[in-house]
């Protein structure tokens, strides 16, 4: 069913597992945009990692709904997992514009995934479409946004605001590595995340 919100957050991501890093980066949007709602959507089947061995979607919504179960403003969404194909973004904001109509919308990635955007599905729709949030993330610094992606309408560059969240160098590929080498995870990422991981024997092999 179609709802009312003024500024809806998007964070999109693939999510295995969610960590710290991405709740502060969402949590940062939300505070400076003034959203009402961020949406947490796992991708199902990423475009651009397809070479590498991805967890199955119902584990990685699962541990997306615990992360942010514990903050109001948070939802997640199963769109992406549902959707056959793989998870372009252009669909997904396509969708998400339907069940909020007259939204205005705040896709928020970091620094790292904003910079390969060029190589994003129909990227100048999606520039009209939608604002881009784009958190800053230890070792990838995001100045001189224009030249680094020049073969975007520089009218569509300027929807990419460059936001400042605190430095937190986690990644979901350190988190898996971890877990493989035995070596602890804690405080990384929320408590339910790490429960549920170590319980279900996830990244073990
Ligand atoms: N530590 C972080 N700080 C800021 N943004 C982050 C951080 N970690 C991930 N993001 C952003 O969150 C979104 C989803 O990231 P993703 O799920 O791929 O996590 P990841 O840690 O980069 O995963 P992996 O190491 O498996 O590539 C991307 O836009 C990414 O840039
Ligand atoms: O639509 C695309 O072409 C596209 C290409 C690469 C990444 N994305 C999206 O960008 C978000 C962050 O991706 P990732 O790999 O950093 O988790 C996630 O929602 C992906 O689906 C989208």
């Amino acid at each position: 069913m179609a709802q009312t919100l003024k500024r809806l957050g998007i964070m999109g991501g693939t999510f295995d597992p969610i960590h710290y890093g991405h709740l502060v980066a969402a949590e940062g949007a939300r505070h400076a945009f003034q959203l009402e709602k961020v949406i947490f959507i796992p991708a199902g089947r990423p475009p651009h990692k397809t070479g590498r061995k991805i967890s199955d979607p119902h584990h990685r919504w699962i541990m997306t709904e615990l992360a942010v179960a514990s903050n109001p403003y948070f939802d997640t969404s199963s769109i992406e997992v549902e959707r056959p194909g793989y998870s372009y973004t252009i669909d997904t904001v396509r969708e998400v514009r339907n069940l909020y109509p007259g939204a205005e919308i705040f896709f928020i990635t970091g620094a790292d995934a904003v910079l390969e955007i060029l190589n994003w599905k129909n990227v100048n729709e999606l520039l009209e479409m939608c604002w881009f949030i784009a958190a800053t993330r230890p070792g990838y610094p995001l100045g001189n946004l224009k030249r680094r992606l020049a073969g975007i309408d520089p009218e569509h560059v300027k929807r990419i605001i460059p936001m400042e969240v605190p430095a937190l160098a986690i990644s979901s590929t350190e988190i898996r590595a971890r877990v493989q080498e035995g070596r602890p995870i804690k405080y990384l990422l929320p408590e339910p995340v790490e429960a549920y991981i170590l319980n279900r024997g996830l990244y073990k092999s």
